[in-house]
């Protein structure tokens, strides 16, 4: 089962080798003093940059994942990462449906749903990001296509990270409104609810601190509408951010019981 709070952050192609081998044990000072420590960290860095994380935040207990993988197991796919490599490096986590892949790299629904498939039977937890592309555009109808396109086949009691990070809401100032982000996570939980998975759900998309005590503040009473963490690219590069960010997920958490 994954951890209960995950706050992670996807480096996409922003870091450089140095940058990634700073980031880990710079992360790994910083919660040195918290009773809860890495639990529930995690990290996406670019292929070659995957061991210097498990290197570092993956052997101090953190939890490091791919930005993608191939749809194809191993063979004579050149220039392809076969979920079974990554899962023998350690991997606990591969991305799928990030809006940049579908949008600039053409991913489409059926390739999107190959690659859930290759990463849970090789016994790593997917990531999918899910979310309306265009602002305005109903949620739930996009969580609902996803879910059912992007799961069909999906082992029962499989462990399950979803992402909701509305395209429109990546690459911000700002994140999504807050009343908007608790809404469509009690949607995802519902949709969840619906499956046999042992899912998490998380909010990205211009994530940054304050957003998380926000989406709790708007969610109000009913807590179903908080994530369960936070998933960053651009705020979570720099260290003192992340660390700000998973000081204040933990601490919103912990006041809700999480
Ligand atoms: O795409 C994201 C994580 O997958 C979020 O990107 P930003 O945090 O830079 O908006």
């Amino acid at each position: 089962m994954l951890p209960p709070t995950l706050i992670g952050c996807s480096s996409k192609s922003y870091f450089s080798a140095a940058q990634a081998r700073a980031w880990g044990p710079e992360v790994m000072a910083g919660v040195a003093d918290d009773a809860a420590g890495t639990s529930g960290l995690f990290c996406c860095p670019s292929f070659p940059l995957i061991p210097t994380l498990l290197d570092s935040l993956g052997a101090a207990g953190g939890l490091v994942g791919a930005q993608d993988v191939s749809v194809y197991g191993p063979g004579s796919y050149t220039g392809e990462v076969s979920a079974a490599v990554l899962a023998e490096l350690g991997c606990r986590f591969v991305m799928a449906g990030h809006p940049e892949r579908r949008r600039i790299f053409g991913e489409d629904d059926q390739t999107v749903h190959r690659k859930v498939l290759a990463t849970a039977e090789a016994g790593m937890a997917p990531i999918i990001v899910v979310g309306e592309d265009v602002e305005g555009a109903s949620a739930a109808d996009a969580l609902n296509a996803q879910f059912d396109r992007w799961l069909d086949g999906f082992p029962a009691g499989a462990e399950l990270l979803v992402a909701y990070e509305p395209a429109w809401a990546i690459g911000r100032p700002q994140p999504a409104p807050p009343a908007h982000v608790a809404e469509t996570i009690a949607t995802v939980r519902d949709l969840i609810a619906q499956r046999d998975t042992a899912a998490r759900v998380v909010y990205g998309g211009s994530a940054q601190p304050g957003t998380y005590r926000a989406i709790a503040a708007a969610a109000g009473e009913d807590v179903t509408g908080v994530p369960d963490g936070l998933f960053m690219a651009r705020f979570g590069l720099d260290v003192a951010n992340f660390l700000s960010i998973v000081r204040e997920v933990r601490e919103v958490a912990g006041q809700i019981g999480r």
